[in-house]
């Protein structure tokens, strides 16, 4: 009775967060995002965070909360010579399942990577043959007070990443599952290895989207898919992540280096042309996809996912230990 009662309670607030509301979390001049993103003198790259004046929660005070739950890093390798950066999620004892700590420092590597001028690309990947398997379960238990303030400070980042003047790339290996699955849609394309399985299984565990890949994803693929694989929890092998759209291209069987040949993919298919083209065209795409209210959209997503967190379904799965074969 519990449970329901809680539902419904979420569904009627649901209701209210998806009406337009001048919310803290919106920006104050959305309808300026196609204006310039571009610098027509020296074609230099203008960060979308100067197009839009976020008004957003206090994304320091989240950061110092955060940095508390250790475990695990994000490195950051960026090679001037090809212009493709590496970056790694590195806590391979748990799947690459993302610490607090993590947050904080893949903010700081988005934040490296808005001021590198000569990259094109960027390849995101898990450190040992895992993408990652979302939220670190040790840190998840301690944070279940946490869920609303985790998830802004996760889309600021995302958001972020996604509107970077590189053309991004999750490398889809090992399990990718829960935030895994999100953060893989905050690329721009998604490679995935042969042995590979994909899934938004938050449902399963009592939980919206965590990360704003119902936002990203809707965008991504429509809304039927969305919904579909977001309600479903279904895990996707390469042959079906393929035909639904999720991912863009799938790995050979026979690869012994899949970061080699991902980058091959991206330097054949993306990346040949001028570095300086490519990240103006790059923004442009962002501009124009940017005038459609996507903060909105994440406002309503992390409150309503704020909802979730901590919740009784959340608390029980957690107990259950639950595994998704
Ligand atoms: C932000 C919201 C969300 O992301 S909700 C989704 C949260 N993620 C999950 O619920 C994933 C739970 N884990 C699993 O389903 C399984 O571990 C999967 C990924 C299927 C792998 O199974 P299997 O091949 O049998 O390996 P295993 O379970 O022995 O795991 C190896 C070690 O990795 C760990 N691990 C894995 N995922 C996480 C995680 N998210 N948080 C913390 N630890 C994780 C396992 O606990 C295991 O560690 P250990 O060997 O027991 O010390």
């Amino acid at each position: 009775m519990a449970l329901i009662r809680k539902s419904n309670t979420i569904c009627s607030r649901a209701l209210k967060i998806l009406q337009p509301s001048s919310s803290a979390f919106s920006p104050s001049g959305a309808g300026n995002a196609q204006s310039q993103s571009v610098d027509k003198q020296t074609c230099n790259w203008i960060p979308a965070k100067r197009l839009h004046s976020f008004k957003r929660p206090n994304l320091h005070v989240i950061r110092n909360q955060l940095a508390r739950f250790e475990g695990g890093s994000v490195e950051l390798e960026m090679n001037n010579d090809t212009g493709i950066a590496i970056l790694t999620l590195n806590n391979p004892r748990r799947m690459n399942s993302m610490t607090g700590k993590m947050m904080v420092d893949m903010a700081d590597k988005v934040s490296e990577l808005e001021e590198w001028h000569e990259g094109k690309a960027l390849i995101m990947r898990g450190a040992d043959g895992n993408l990652c398997t979302g939220g670190d379960l040790t840190f998840v238990r301690k944070a279940l007070h946490y869920g609303e303030e985790m998830a802004a400070y996760q889309h600021d980042t995302l958001t972020r990443l996604l509107n970077l003047p590189l053309i991004s790339v999750a490398l889809v290996q090992g399990h990718t599952l829960g935030g895994g699955a999100e953060l893989s849609t905050a690329c721009d394309f998604r490679v995935m290895s042969s042995s590979a399985k994909i899934g938004f299984v938050q449902i399963k565990m009592g939980l919206s989207t965590a990360w704003g890949a119902a936002t990203r994803l809707t965008r991504l693929l429509g809304r039927r898919k969305a919904i579909d694989l977001l309600c479903s929890a279904k895990i996707l092998l390469p042959d079906a992540a393929l035909r639904e759209g999720l991912v863009d291209y799938v790995l050979p069987k026979i690869c012994t280096d899949e970061l080699a040949e991902t980058t091959n993919w991206l330097l054949r298919n993306l990346c040949a042309y001028d570095t300086n083209i490519t990240r103006v065209v790059k923004s442009l795409v962002v501009s124009a996809e940017l005038s459609m209210d996507h903060y909105q959209a994440l406002d309503a997503e992390r409150k309503l996912f704020g909802q979730t967190w901590g919740g009784p379904v959340q608390r029980k799965m957690l107990d259950a230990n639950v595994k998704h074969k």
